[in-house]
């Protein structure tokens, strides 16, 4: 299907006819705790922002603030635990910074910019161009209280979306939509289709959310690698013809979800699966050849294929049966808590804080996330996209280079406890660690005590309380987030507790948090390396079209591609396709790259004189 952009089309056929020959600071840092009423009365008494402040690079600041050590006597450390500590009653949800050393000192010099940071995301959510570059608004915020949009169209536009996607969900789980080649069946697995933030945020709420037996699992295509693809295709087995094709794609153009849903049309035809003649589903013509549902920007040439083709529907985001609008509701209340312009109040206003101070605001430390639930695995990974695609740029918004960024990795706890932990504790200090705490073990009545007075759950307890003590021992600082219960509602409360902190850290570092400039530079030269990977085709051809076949060395492979600077790319390209049999070698090997000689096992005359 070409109607998606695409940095490649299909390869020509390359069937070999001949035998191959293959060979193969810790810094002691000074704290003067600030008090619940020395510190507010700092907060009355920060005026107006300065526009500079906002800009300046406060190292210096840090530095000086970053001298003596954390504190380690007990009962000041009690206190400091009980002055910052947050809480959202509602949602159930704590957040300890205690054990990141900022000083009141620092708070104070970095009143001024949070407070330019909370006008700035103020004009965000009010729809300012939030994306410069893009000259885009930025509007996920509205999404779970659309009440907030600018205009009263998108509004309606994201309300009737959200009933839409919650409709086609029951209709799909209860069986009024049903596979096109079982009129009789059901719906019973999900093949998503996405990659980056569309693929790592379904990831991560199907693995927190779903229930043990969902009404349809859910499998995830998430990269162009053939064999992961095959895999998941393969696990589905006859069940193809009842999975729902999810294929997610804001932009509508991104070659990996291209390459996967191509793969995905071509499984489906090779199962018999044609559902050309499939007409009228929920009352609309549709002259589709797979189960597909695209959820992507309007207009996108996702889009425009999905309606083309007629698929079963079109969305701006999806939903498999779990509670999407609780989530929602779980992210609106922790919005509203982190529109406080009162730091303290504000827990994502906190956590940028606690970043600020951990990475002097150059990302000197990575962010490691360890959460104790094995539900909460992908958090990590959820947050290591989310964090580092935002932040990490090379220019900020005056256009200074300054390559900002945190790093950010982590699995779960305690079993990272076998891996990593022993570095953290003991090795190179250059991270802070952030610990997600779930505080109920198993649902009510189905806990029991594996040794007298402790529980399974009490182990994992222990474990987590046990590393945080143990790197804080050893002067490495923590952030503990505690939630009650992983439910839609706290999962929506993280997921947007963390995309504010991201907002305003990024207003801290004055960048534009909203674009991916270096995620294009990559795809980019992709596009190159498979271009230069069809004149190199297009060489082999010719020179395999001749009579006797000539088999071509790298160097004249790369003069006649008019790319000598090339000839590591030629031979890189020339190894894939060997590999893939795609290239035969007459001479050499690949270790010794310039006794190659090459050649096509199949002569293409119309591509010659095409
Ligand atoms: O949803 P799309 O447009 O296919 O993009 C996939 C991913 O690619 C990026 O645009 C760049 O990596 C991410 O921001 C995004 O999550």
């Amino acid at each position: 299907m070409a109607a998606l952009s695409g940095l490649c089309s299909s390869s020509p056929s390359l069937k070999p006819k001949h035998d191959r020959v293959v060979i193969p600071l810790f810094r002691k840092y000074s704290l003067a705790f600030p008090t619940r009423s020395n510190y507010c009365s700092k907060l009355s008494v920060a005026g107006e922002v300065s526009a500079d402040l906002s800009k300046t690079n406060s190292v210096g600041v840090l530095k000086k603030a970053k001298q003596g050590g954390l504190e380690k006597d007990p009962k000041a450390l009690w206190r400091r635990y009980v002055d910052w500590l947050y809480q959202h009653k509602e949602l159930g949800l704590y957040l300890d910074v205690s054990r990141i050393g900022f000083s009141d000192e620092f708070v104070a010099e970095m009143e001024p910019r949070f407070q330019a940071a909370f006008k700035a995301m103020e004009d965000l959510e009010k729809g300012a161009i939030a994306n410069p570059d893009e000259g885009r608004m930025v509007g996920h915020y509205w999404l779970r209280n659309a009440k907030l949009a600018p205009k009263p169209i998108l509004q309606v536009q994201i309300e009737k979306t959200l009933d839409a996607v919650c409709k086609f969900a029951d209709d799909v789980i209860s069986g009024k939509i049903k596979p096109p080649s079982s009129p009789e069946g059901r719906f019973t697995q999900i093949l998503s289709v996405g990659i980056g933030g569309s693929a790592l945020g379904p990831q991560f709420v199907a693995e927190a959310l779903a229930p043990d037996n969902p009404p349809l699992k859910i499998r995830f295509i998430d990269n162009t690698d053939p064999d992961g693809i095959d895999h998941q295709i393969a696990q589905l087995g006859p069940e193809l013809a009842s999975t729902l094709v999810i294929v997610i794609s804001k932009s509508g153009g991104t070659p990996e979800t291209r390459n996967g849903l191509l793969e995905v049309q071509k499984a489906f035809r090779e199962a018999g699966l044609d559902f050309s003649k499939q007409v009228l589903i929920s009352g609309v013509a549709y002259l589709h050849f797979m189960q597909g549902v695209a959820i992507t920007q309007e207009n996108s040439l996702l889009d425009n294929t999905a309606r083309i083709e007629g698929w079963v529907a079109r969305f701006p985001m999806f939903d498999w049966g779990i509670d999407i609008r609780e989530m929602l509701v779980g992210a609106s209340m922790m919005d509203n808590a982190t529109r406080s312009r009162v730091l303290k109040d504000n827990p994502a206003a906190l956590l940028a804080l606690c970043w600020y101070w951990a990475c002097d605001g150059v990302g000197s430390k990575d962010m490691v996330i360890l959460p104790y639930k094995d539900s909460l695995l992908l958090f990590s990974r959820y947050l290591q996209q989310l964090v580092m695609e935002s932040l990490g740029k090379e220019f900020d918004l005056d256009g200074n280079r300054v390559n900002q960024g945190i790093s950010v990795y982590g699995n779960k706890g305690s079993t990272d406890q076998h891996a990593y932990i022993q570095q953290l504790r003991e090795g190179v200090h250059n991270f802070f660690v952030t610990f997600i705490e779930v505080l109920r073990d198993r649902p009510p009545g189905h806990d029991w005590e594996l040794e007298p007075g402790v529980t399974c759950g009490d182990y994992l307890f222990g474990m987590l309380q046990g590393t945080r003590s143990a790197l804080y021992a050893n002067d490495r600082e923590s952030v503990t987030v505690t939630v009650q219960e992983v439910t839609p509602r706290s999962v929506g409360a993280l997921v947007a507790l963390y995309e504010r902190a991201v907002g305003l850290y990024a207003s801290l570092v004055n960048i534009n948090a909203y674009h991916q400039p270096g995620v294009e530079a990559g795809k980019k030269a992709a596009g190159e390396v498979l271009a230069l990977q069809k004149r190199v085709l297009a060489v082999l051809n010719e020179a395999s079209c001749k009579e006797p076949v000539e088999p071509l060395t790298l160097e004249q492979m790369a003069e006649r591609c008019h790319a000598p600077e090339d000839i590591e790319m030629i031979y890189k390209i020339i190894e894939h396709m060997a590999a893939n049999d795609r290239a035969l070698i007459a001479e050499g090997d690949c270790g010794s790259p310039n006794s190659l000689k090459v050649f096509l096992g199949e002569c293409n005359l119309d591509e010659l004189y095409a």
